[in-house]
């Protein structure tokens, strides 16, 4: 299998503002790129040019020295081997689970002993061979996305699109299908691409995440950096559960700010000299008997932690993770143990 390139990817669909803007990209062989954004920011259509679905305005798709689509011509969707599972499960109601599993295999012709075999590996891998015999109404909405994760693999596909697969289930099942879909990346090593715009479960499953924003990539790194080090409010906005503060510009270049540093931007004033954003994680800010003051806005309990949104006196938000029972109303201190500067 090879890496999957996309180089200044265009779409524009005509209405005056292209929906996908000059996106280039390289997802490497076996790994687990999540796309993440907001609604509308062009994650889908990206996802179909990869897959064929979509013809792209300008720039080109090559699966290692394969192009799939340029100036000069594109290889049809049934020509990419790739796969494709979306939201909506898409399983045909009348057929069994091993038949919608199979169909693919039926579509380019296997049958037999190698049909057989094929299929039960693919149920196999999504401990769904008991189900065989059934038909998706019978079938939980996890069964059901699991049927189709084993159709997406049944032709050894050098890729796998998946376009928000778990918009459908509940939080509890959402979570455990996290797990069948780490172990399905395992097991299968295809190269996967995943639409979501949920940062948990893009944090939860994928090797990259890339961000996109009207269109265009923001950042692409690995969870744990683009945690660590978001480029951008918005980048910063939509991983983890941080807040986005203006302060006055600190004139280094240091973009991890201490307390002290903090402390002496934030009581300065803004006189002149601008501002800059910076980014506050909930496990950064220490309530104590010292540091800025906030009144409490809600405090939820979460069972092993009340998760607080402060406002400060100067009017900014903050999140923070509080040991005590907290009301709405009451006036505290907090200290920032460090900032990222975004
Ligand atoms: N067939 C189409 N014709 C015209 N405009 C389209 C078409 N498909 C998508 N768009 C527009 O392109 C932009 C990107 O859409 P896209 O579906 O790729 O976004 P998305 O990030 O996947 O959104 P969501 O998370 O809501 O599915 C949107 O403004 C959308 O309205």
């Amino acid at each position: 299998m090879a890496k999957l390139i996309l180089h200044k990817l265009c779409k524009d669909y005509g209405t005056g503002k292209p929906a996908v803007n000059d996106v280039s990209l390289k997802i490497r062989d076996g790994g687990f790129l999540a796309l993440l954004g907001p609604s509308g920011c062009g994650k889908t259509t990206v996802l179909r040019m990869i897959a064929g679905f979509e013809t792209p305005s300008d720039g080109s798709i090559l699966l290692g020295e394969r192009v799939l689509s340029d100036a000069s011509g594109a290889v049809p969707p049934e020509r990419r081997n790739m796969a494709m599972v979306f939201q909506s499960y898409a399983l045909w109601p009348h057929m069994t689970v091993a038949a919608n599993v199979g169909y693919p295999l039926k579509v380019r012709g296997v049958s037999g002993e190698r049909y057989r075999e094929k299929v039960g590996e693919a149920l196999r891998s999504v401990r769904l061979e008991q189900y065989a015999e059934r038909r998706p109404a019978d079938l939980s909405g996890g069964q059901r996305q699991r049927v189709a994760l084993a159709r997406s693999l049944v032709t050894d596909p050098d890729v796998v699109l998946l376009d928000e697969p778990l918009a459908n289930l509940d939080r509890h099942l959402r979570q455990e299908m996290e797990e069948t879909f780490r172990e399905f990346h395992a097991r299968s090593g295809a190269t996967m691409v995943y639409v979501t715009h949920d940062q948990a479960e893009a944090m939860a499953l994928a090797t990259d995440i890339a961000v996109m924003s009207e269109g265009r990539l923001l950042q692409v790194a690995a969870p744990a950096e683009i945690y660590a080090r978001p480029e951008g409010r918005l980048v910063g906005s939509l991983i983890g559960q941080g807040a986005v503060l203006s302060i006055p510009a600190s004139g280094d270049d240091n973009r991890e700010l201490d307390w002290q540093r903090l402390a002496a931007l934030m009581t300065q004033g803004r006189a002149g000299g601008g501002t800059i954003d910076i980014l506050v994680r909930p496990q950064d800010v220490l309530l104590g008997s010292e540091g800025l003051n906030a009144t409490i806005e809600t405090a939820l309990y979460e069972g092993e932690r009340y998760a607080l949104r402060l406002r400060l006196d100067d009017g900014q938000v903050l999140r923070a993770h509080g040991r005590q029972p907290a009301m709405r109303g009451d006036r505290v201190k907090v200290v920032l143990s460090k900032a990222w500067r975004l």
